[in-house]
């Protein structure tokens, strides 16, 4: 996250903006402009050398009116505290976007992930859980993978919960390998449901997908398999994607499996043959059909916004476009696909995931995809028809709008908002 721009500050801002749309009472923005809870924790962890190093955690609780609090743990140097309390703020948004039932939760530590061996990394995320254990559990809080972890990462820290339980604790956490509890599908599901919010999008605004261009930036595990899928299911053409070291650029389209190949080989996308390296810049500012961001925060400005020719931008990562660069998209006619909508695909097959861990039953892929798509599909339509009937909000208000009566109608059923009665406000949106 660039330090002038603070998401936690942004996603208040929208949901004080939705709340006041939804006529909804100011209590309701008090309570969501806070998480419920957030822990620091000291994480000490024994480094190879024998020294003994202090590590950084936090987890916050943002709100589970829905439902437990969910949301990925971040393992990356630049974790900050507000920024985990944005993360967790729009995992409650993302959540009742998608109808699955769950609040919204985040968890990091400062850690440069790639400086540490397989036995400190280990330490770390054993530690970590250790540390945050009293407030997790499968009805409490459910962790799942996000920058800078993965499902071996997952594996470790179910494994830990579970000695902290003294019994296998499967559902504590998402995102594990298929063999100890995870779910078919869940690796690709983040991207999956990317394209699937893309297809209704290029359906609404006539965009035919079959040769379309995408440019891809964040060739992690969202963005590369994003751009795979479009390439290999929809015919689309991949002009560029980047990652943190630099870019690959071919205008006559990019062979995405050859890309992750080579970036599996080298740990970068740099130098892919046939394929020039632009800035960041020029990438963001080519000419093409559709930008899917996948890196992180605070990536399409007021700076760069202008300059964007995309049609379509599908917000794999979470908070890549600052409000400023919102109403200079909006006004370019470019169709945002917010980040609450178009990366829930993850948390949606993390939710199947916790059922099939609850029910010690477990899914094939496509019933996992078909599900998937049924909420992704359900979903966009629910933000879409809003954003159609609505002529004052863009994408992502109307995302935050269905969000936000969904958690508000949770508490005032709950009681968290006093003696008001959900029925006597005036109801703007319509609930599946
Ligand atoms: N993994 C999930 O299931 C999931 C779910 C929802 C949202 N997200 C969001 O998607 C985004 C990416 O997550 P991920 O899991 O793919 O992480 P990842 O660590 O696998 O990938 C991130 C990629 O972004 C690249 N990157 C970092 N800074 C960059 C920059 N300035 N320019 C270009 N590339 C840059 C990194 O090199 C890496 O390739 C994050 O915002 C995350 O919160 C992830």
């Amino acid at each position: 996250m660039t330090q002038e721009i603070n998401c936690f500050e942004i996603v208040k801002d929208l949901i004080d903006t939705s709340v006041k749309k939804l006529n909804l009472n100011k209590s309701v923005y008090n309570i969501l402009s806070e998480p419920q809870r957030v822990l620091t924790v000291q994480i000490p962890v024994q480094m190879d050398d024998g020294e003994i190093r202090i590590f950084t955690g936090y987890r916050s609780q943002h709100n589970n009116a829905l439902g437990p609090y969910k949301g990925g743990i971040r393992f990356h140097q630049d974790v900050n505290l507000d920024e985990v309390k944005a993360l967790s703020t729009w995992m409650s948004l993302k959540c009742a976007v998608l109808n699955v039932p769950y609040g919204g939760g985040k968890g990091g530590i400062i850690v440069n992930h790639k400086e540490l061996s397989q036995g400190e990394l280990e330490r770390l995320s054993r530690g970590y859980i250790r540390a945050i254990a009293p407030v997790l559990g499968a009805d409490l809080d459910i962790p799942a993978p996000d920058v800078g972890t993965n499902g071996q990462v997952m594996s470790w820290m179910m494994d830990e919960f579970s000695r902290y339980r003294g019994q296998n604790e499967f559902g504590m956490i998402t995102g594990k390998p298929v063999i100890v509890g995870g779910s078919m599908g869940r690796v690709e599901a983040t991207s999956r449901g990317c394209v699937f919010t893309i297809r209704e999008a290029a359906k609404v605004t006539g965009l035919e997908l079959n040769g379309a261009t995408v440019v891809v930036q964040g060739f992690g595990n969202v963005g590369s398999i994003a751009a795979r899928l479009l390439q290999q299911e929809d015919g689309c053409r991949i002009l560029a994607v980047s990652d943190s070291t630099g870019s690959a650029y071919n205008p006559n389209g990019l062979d995405i499996a050859a890309v992750e190949e080579f970036k599996a080989r080298t740990g970068s996308v740099k130098g892919f043959p046939g394929s020039k390296d632009i800035s960041n810049d020029e990438l963001l500012s080519l000419e093409c059909d559709i930008l899917v961001p996948a890196a992180l925060e605070n990536q399409i400005t007021d700076k760069n916004a202008a300059k964007i020719k995309a049609k379509i931008i599908a917000e794999g990562a979470n908070g890549p476009t600052t409000p400023e660069a919102d109403r200079i998209l909006a006004d370019k006619k470019i169709l945002v696909l917010p980040d609450v909508l178009a990366n829930a695909g993850g948390v949606t097959v993390s939710y199947f995931e916790w059922v099939q861990n609850q029910y010690g039953y477990y899914w094939n892929e496509e019933e996992v995809n078909n599900r998937l798509e049924r909420k992704m599909v359900e979903a966009f339509n629910n933000v879409y028809g809003l954003y159609r009937k609505r002529k004052d909000v863009d994408m992502r208000g109307a995302a935050y709008m269905v969000a936000i009566e969904r958690i508000s109608q949770a508490m005032y059923m709950r009681g968290w908002l006093g003696n008001q009665v959900y029925q006597e406000v005036k109801r703007e949106v319509k609930l599946a």
